[in-house]
């Protein structure tokens, strides 16, 4: 249904930025929900083998070489004249095989001019899947980045706006730059956006044919759009007002539609990061909160844990016992140190609030504090969440823990989970090097198929024997241990991936005691990336990173490393997803170069403690005198633990899609659009 729509729209409905072209984004009964995810999470991939689009891609892999020599041929002239006769043809076939084909041995030819870098079969491979919808995994380091701009030269090439999403502003502006020279050759203009842009400069962007952006800007552009449009925000609606206004209006939107997008990193975006909505919110003066605020905090430092309140820490929440409640409203009865204005629900959620600030959210682990703000990090990337404040006065209550200026209060103007944005793509494609594991549920929410790409080199990656040390300190002493062996003895370059800035902070004491010189890469000492990133590679080059040296990160190996066995990476805590371990990993052995990973975790790690709890400590118990846990009972271990947080994250994830199709049918209902 897509693709018919999709190719109805004329170049000039595109270009003139009508109409805004989007997928009426209803949610699906539960019937079908029920039957997209046992069709991709079970019939699907035993239906695997027997091809499909599986076959078509090699199909068209070897459609695409047997063009090669012809396309050679032709001066820099004759392959644009190609090109704009290809153009009709895909458009006309609708991306059909033969035409694909031909197209992508053009876009590769122009590619090893003006790049340097020809696409390999594997990319041409997980090309025609993207152009036709699908999820990609390609493992870590095969070059997602290049293979993505077969589909991209494509589609724009028809005229559909592309955005190419990925997962911060920075990769969105690498990417741009680095492609840019192979679009202008065909006449495609290609920009980023990153967050500093005006909303002007935004509307020249996606005015483009290709823009390159990160989920989030991509998202809030199309809330600040559905709020620019307020009651206007209908298909209908907007058809009439397109209609009666004067040729040349400027229209009130940015974005000309949802279009094609393909989205890099796709289960970053799709999974991880889809369990909290966005919100555009406006701040109101908090002044009269403030006194509630702090009331609560101290108030919240009188109760027990276990008796007032119980801390559910697996759920990131606190909840108020009934000897709590009666606690706050003994409080409040006796009033003398509450603001006025203060109700007893007021007051129970304010004082559960600060109970989470105290418990819950610590520096340097959730939050940083930068300029005298308090600003979120974001776990599973290791950023910074610029301009992202958590809800309902936990924000407000963090800050005053940490002594600052509060921010005031923010209301919602419009909101939106990743999970109904990306539906109302007319077209979706999706890469990552870890989806395999999701597959079911992106086929079920999404309505993606996932599929693997084959190498394009074998893999060299060696893995050592996970290690459990009996608790922080051993690890750290054993983390650099291995880092002395790896980078000072063998001379190679060593990557250390830190859960949180705070550990990252830890271990660099550690190293720097230890007279090893490193470089630290966390949300606080983010200044210097792209360098550090340029540097990592080189001989006995130590990193200490958090995540943010994870996904994207393509570090390139300095001279003779290979010859030394290429980086080596070390894991010093598991993630709450194993797809995020994965990714780490994969920042060695790329593309079939030697490089190395090893596991050095702790038996009190954070993931254990709270998701694995009673096993944790069971296990603990019995390997006391050992000091160190068997390879076997870790991996017990880290799949218990692991498997309970993803299925939190899973139910959290479901809850949150709920809400945000009960509070849009809400506001539909009462004519508010989004
Ligand atoms: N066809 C090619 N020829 C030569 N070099 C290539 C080719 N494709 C990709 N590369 C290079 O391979 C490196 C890895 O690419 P890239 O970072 O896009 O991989 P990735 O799959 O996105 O990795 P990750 O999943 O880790 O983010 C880059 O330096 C890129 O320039």
């Amino acid at each position: 249904m897509s693709e018919s729509l999709l190719l109805r729209l004329s170049p000039r409905d595109l270009a003139s930025g009508r109409p805004y072209a989007e997928r009426d984004e209803r949610p699906p009964a539960w019937h079908d929900e029920l039957a997209l995810g046992l069709w991709h999470g079970g019939v699907r991939p035993a239906l695997r083998m027997m091809g499909g689009r599986a076959a078509s891609a090699r199909r068209v892999v070897a459609m695409t070489r047997s063009h090669q020599a012809e396309m050679a041929q032709l001066d820099d002239a004759q392959l644009r004249q190609r090109a704009a006769a290809l153009r009709h043809e895909l458009r006309r076939s609708r991306f059909g095989a033969a035409a694909t084909a031909a197209f992508f041995a053009l876009v590769r030819e122009v590619a090893g001019r003006v790049l340097g870098k020809r696409h390999y079969d594997s990319q041409v491979h997980a090309g025609w899947l993207l152009l036709h919808g699908a999820l990609v995994e390609m493992a870590t380091g095969e070059g997602k980045t290049f293979a993505a701009t077969l589909p991209v030269c494509a589609a724009a090439l028809v005229g559909l706006p592309v955005h190419v999403v990925t997962v911060n502003d920075y990769l969105a502006a690498r990417d741009a730059e680095a492609m840019a020279p192979l679009y202008a050759f065909f006449g495609l203009r290609c920009g980023a956006i990153v967050h500093e842009l005006t909303r002007e400069e935004r509307r020249l962007v996606y005015a483009g044919e290709i823009a390159y952006c990160s989920n989030k800007e991509l998202t809030f552009d199309y809330l600040r759009d559905r709020t620019a449009l307020g009651d206007r925000a209908s298909p209908l609606h907007r058809a009439l007002a397109q209609a009666v206004a004067p040729a040349g209006t400027p229209t009130p939107t940015v974005l000309r539609g949802l279009a094609f997008a393909i989205v890099d990193e796709a289960d970053s975006v799709f999974i991880d990061e889809a369990r909290t909505p966005l919100i555009l919110s406006a701040t109101v003066p908090g002044s009269e909160n403030a006194a509630l605020v702090g009331w609560a905090l101290a108030f919240a430092a009188t109760l027990r844990p276990g008796e007032d309140f119980e801390i559910e820490r697996a759920l990131m929440r606190v909840r108020l016992s009934e000897l709590g409640r009666e606690r706050v409203d003994a409080a409040l009865e006796d009033g003398a140190m509450l603001p006025p204005e203060a109700t007893r629900r007021g007051c129970a959620e304010a004082v559960t609030q600060a109970l989470s600030a105290r418990w819950l959210y610590h520096r340097d682990q959730q939050y940083v504090v930068v300029e005298g703000k308090v600003q979120i990090v974001d776990e599973s990337t290791g950023r910074v969440m610029a301009d992202r404040a958590w809800e309902r006065g936990l924000h407000q209550a963090i800050e005053a823990k940490e002594g600052l200026a509060a921010t005031g209060e923010r209301v919602t103007l419009a909101r939106i989970t990743y999970q109904r944005f990306f539906r109302r793509y007319l077209r979706l494609a999706g890469m990552s090097g870890t989806a395999t594991e999701v597959a079911a549920e992106i086929g079920r929410v999404y309505g993606l198929p996932v599929w693997r790409v084959p190498l394009h080199r074998p893999s060299q990656a060696r893995r050592a024997a996970p290690r459990c040390l009996r608790d922080g300190e051993a690890r750290w002493s054993a983390v650099v241990d291995s880092v002395r062996r790896h980078a000072i003895e063998q001379g190679r370059p060593v990557l250390v991936g830190t859960r949180t800035v705070l550990a990252s902070e830890q271990l660099s004491l550690r190293l720097a005691a230890a007279g090893i010189d490193h470089v630290v890469l966390n949300a606080k000492h983010d200044r210097d990336e792209a360098q550090i990133v340029a540097r990592a590679g080189a001989p006995g080059t130590v990193t200490v990173a958090t995540n943010m040296a994870g996904r994207g990160t393509d570090i390139q190996l300095g001279a003779g490393v290979a010859e030394r066995g290429g980086m080596h990476v070390i894991l010093t805590e598991y993630h709450e997803s194993a797809r995020i371990d994965r990714q780490l990993f994969g920042r060695a052995a790329r593309q079939g170069d030697p490089g190395s990973g090893e596991a050095l975790v702790s038996a009190d790690d954070e993931l254990f403690r709270v998701h694995a709890p009673r096993l944790s400590r069971f296990l603990l118990r019995l390997h006391a005198a050992r000091g160190e846990l068997p390879t076997a009972l870790l991996w017990l271990l880290r799949r218990v633990a692991q498997a309970s947080s993803e299925a939190r994250s899973r139910g959290a994830r479901t809850a949150s899609l709920k809400h945000d199709r009960r509070l849009a049918a809400m506001l539909s209902f009462s004519g508010r659009g989004e």
